[in-house]
């Protein structure tokens, strides 16, 4: 039986990070959907440059990923309610708490297993995070 995986992100301006979480979180299944946040739900750090619809246009051109769909605006369980997946990935460093993730997925009836990827580390200077890209932009044009 085939199994759909969900990732979930901002994905301002993508970077290696991005693409390793997803590729990890697509070899957790065989069909990888990913939901991008809206401007709304993005309250715990700085609110997003990049429309929502061309976030959601990058991160479906990406390899590992199947479907690239705009995350709700209210409520965070109703995609994953449709979509019905089998594992949620959560990004290394994601503020969400897995259990509290797993308790919501058992209160509507959604059989399905809560994971964590793995950080991509460098021991370049790449810029794995889309606040240190702005960061250096500021510092460098700004
Ligand atoms: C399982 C799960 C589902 C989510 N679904 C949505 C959604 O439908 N709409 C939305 O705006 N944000 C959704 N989010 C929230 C954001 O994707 C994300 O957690 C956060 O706001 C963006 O921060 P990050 O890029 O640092 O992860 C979801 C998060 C999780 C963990
Ligand atoms: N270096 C990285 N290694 C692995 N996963 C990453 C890395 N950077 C981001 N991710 C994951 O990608 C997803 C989306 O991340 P997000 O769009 O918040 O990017 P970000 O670059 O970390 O943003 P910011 O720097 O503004 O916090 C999250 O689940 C996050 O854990």
């Amino acid at each position: 039986m085939s199994r759909t995986v969900i990732a979930q992100g901002t994905f301002d301006i993508i970077h290696p990070g991005h693409v390793h979480y997803l590729a990890e979180a697509a070899a957790m299944g065989d069909e990888l959907y990913v939901i991008v946040a809206r401007k709304t739900n993005v309250d715990h750090k700085e609110k997003p440059i990049c429309p929502a619809t061309q976030r959601r246009d990058v991160v479906g051109a990406l390899e590992a990923v199947d479907e690239a769909l705009l995350g709700h605006e209210e409520d965070i369980f109703v995609p994953i309610e449709e979509i019905d997946p089998d594992v949620i990935a959560l990004g290394h460093d994601q503020h969400h708490d897995d259990e509290a993730i797993a308790t919501e997925l058992e209160r509507r009836g959604i059989d399905c297993e809560v994971r964590r990827a793995s950080a991509r580390e460098t021991d370049d200077d790449q810029l794995l995070s889309t606040r240190l890209i702005i960061d250096r932009v500021l510092e460098r044009r700004g």
